[in-house]
């Protein structure tokens, strides 16, 4: 994952995208040069994984990765998993606990298992991974907060930093959190939430994001992944 130029990931919801929009967005995608699918969602109702991740095979070869807010969220049918421990929050479950429940699972998929420090960072409302996961995000004006923990995700051994103002986000990752985060790792920094428009895009990636991830806005308009795409120089 990740060679040094900027990179795109699409994030689809399962229960969001009907087939003929997953299509849509799987052309699409193959078109723009979008690296990854990523796939999940703090809960699913809808069992479509399965499903979904078959349409977005048929884009050729841009990797599946799950995405997955619960243990129930793992496919042998994906290429790759984000191994996400929540190390912005405080909760035992997110940071460790249910990484045991997965582990077995895991260890006999054909998976790609990436371990990966999640970090949710506030955004101007409450969202559904905050609830969900029972953990308070980092106060958007605290890049300090931000700098030590993804630091420290490092120094554990985590292979990738993802700072998340969470899906449909008021207001997404500042750049200047971005900027300051970047600076203090070598390991790769992934940034999402509330990206809606391909200046932002562009802003995040010089920023010093190296993985975008953009799930709302594409899902509702997939005729702007082109343009996401060429924001970052791809
Ligand atoms: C170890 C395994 C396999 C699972 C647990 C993984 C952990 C600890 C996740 C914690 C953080 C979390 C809940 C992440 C999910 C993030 C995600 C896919 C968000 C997408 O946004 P939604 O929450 O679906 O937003 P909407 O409410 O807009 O649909
Ligand atoms: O849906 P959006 O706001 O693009 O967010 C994507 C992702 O970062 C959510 O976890
Ligand atoms: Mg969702």
């Amino acid at each position: 994952m990740l060679q040094g130029k900027k990179q795109l990931a699409v994030l689809i919801d399962p229960d969001k995208s009907d087939n003929k929009t997953l299509e849509e967005i799987t052309a699409r995608s193959a078109e723009g040069g979008v690296d990854y699918f990523f796939v999940g969602g703090s809960l699913l109702i809808s069992n479509r994984m399965d499903e979904c991740i078959k349409i977005l095979k048929q884009a050729g070869n841009i990797p599946v990765v799950l995405f997955p807010g619960n243990t129930l969220q793992m496919s042998n049918k994906a290429d790759a998993i984000l191994f996400l421990s929540l190390i912005s929050g405080r909760n035992a479950e997110m940071l460790i606990g249910r990484h045991v429940i997965a582990a077995p699972y895991l260890k006999l998929s054909n998976l790609e298992v990436i371990p990966t420090g999640y970090m949710l960072i506030e955004s101007g409302r409450p969202t559904a991974v905050s609830y969900m996961s029972n953990s308070d995000p980092i106060p958007a004006d605290k890049n300090d907060i931000a700098i030590c923990t993804a630091m420290a995700g490092e120094m554990l051994g985590l292979k990738l930093i993802f700072m998340d103002a969470g899906s449909g986000a008021l207001n997404a990752v500042s750049e200047s959190m971005i900027s300051q985060v970047k600076q203090s790792l070598s390991i790769p920094l992934l940034v999402g939430g509330g990206i809606r428009t391909p200046e932002k895009a562009a802003a995040s990636a010089d920023a010093g994001a190296d993985l975008l991830i953009i799930g709302n806005a594409t899902e509702h308009n997939p005729s702007l992944i082109a343009e996401m795409c060429s924001a970052i120089g791809k």
